[in-house]
């Protein structure tokens, strides 16, 4: 079977979820990072970056509105060859589970059905593999031309910082079954950042352990600790933030006045989607 030759490169697709509020240029350098990484196992070919910025209805503190932030991610990686900007998570009433993200884009791959929607966004039972009851639709990925040394179904991976992989165990904001599908299915690629110590936190958990095959941790040895809330810190404080976001973003943020101290007071006092939810149901 072609999947079964090691000759053969498994094609990677790689997502990455967050609040982008705003993109930065380390949120771009993450993909460079990890498209390295993979490239340089000599097993796996890297076809395409997807940046998914979260909804408005996750109401993180601060969170300024997803057309915003979409745009300025998309002025970001204008100029990138393999990295786009997907606004379906964000165009969603409802905040959704990392989880269904990743499903939806494994299955739009697929099937790039425009009527694809959360509803039949259901489980892989193999990594990067199609479900069996799938029905069988033509498979737009399989090319004609695709070249021999490739597997057939790409593997939607999910691009994340340690703080991310981290934040597992803070109690009820993810469930642990769709932590089992994404380290089991998909799999998840982590790139290191200060003050996270991934490895013990992967030696601590039966879980993560279990599947540590399928969790990819990429040093960054060139640190650079910037992060979206520095950005917002420096603006509020009429700061530079030049060389930290790509100039286009810059000039975005400046020209719609996006992040002043009412900014980053809204949803103060709103409890995040994830943790009303499961808190909720832990409840019922
Ligand atoms: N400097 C960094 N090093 C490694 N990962 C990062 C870095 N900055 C962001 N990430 C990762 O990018 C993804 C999206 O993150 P997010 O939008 O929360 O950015 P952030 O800079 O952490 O913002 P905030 O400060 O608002 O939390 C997450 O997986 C996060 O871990
Ligand atoms: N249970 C879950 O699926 C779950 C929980 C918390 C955050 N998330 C996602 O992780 C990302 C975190 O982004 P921030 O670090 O900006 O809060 C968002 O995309 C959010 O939707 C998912
Ligand atoms: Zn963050």
């Amino acid at each position: 079977m072609a999947s079964e030759d090691p000759e053969k490169k498994t094609e990677v697709v790689l997502l990455a979820c967050g609040s982008f509020n705003p993109i930065t240029n380390m949120h771009l350098r993450l993909f460079e990072l990890a498209r390295d990484y993979f490239h340089e196992t000599g097993k796996y070919k890297v076809i395409k970056g997807i940046i998914s910025p979260v909804g408005d209805a996750y109401k993180k503190k601060g969170l300024i509105s997803a057309h915003h932030r979409v745009t300025m991610a998309k002025l970001a990686t204008k100029n990138s060859d393999w990295v786009e900007v997907d606004d379906w998570e964000s165009s969603q009433s409802e905040w959704l589970e990392t989880l269904k993200v990743l499903r939806y884009h494994h299955q739009k791959l697929l099937s790039p059905d425009p009527t694809n929607s959360t509803q039949n966004a259901l489980p892989l039972t193999k990594p990067g593999r199609k479900r069996k009851q799938d029905p069988h639709k033509h498979d737009p990925v399989k090319k004609k031309n695709q070249s021999p040394d490739i597997k057939s179904a790409p593997q939607v991976k999910l691009l994340c910082g340690s703080d991310m992989l981290e934040s597992f165990r803070i109690p009820n904001l993810w469930k642990l079954e769709d932590i089992t599908e994404i380290v089991e299915n998909h799999g998840l690629v982590c790139i290191s950042r200060a003050g996270n110590n991934v490895q013990k936190f992967i030696y601590e958990s039966d879980l993560l352990w279990r599947h540590k095959n399928n969790i990819h941790l990429v040093e960054e040895w060139i640190t650079n600790d910037i992060s979206s809330t520095k950005i917002r810190r420096a603006l509020r404080r009429g700061q530079s933030i030049r060389y930290l976001v790509p100039d286009v973003v810059q000039a975005y943020i400046e020209k719609n006045d996006l992040y002043s101290p009412e900014s980053e007071d809204r949803n103060a006092g709103v409890v995040l989607a994830p943790l009303q939810k499961y808190a909720s149901d832990s409840k019922n």
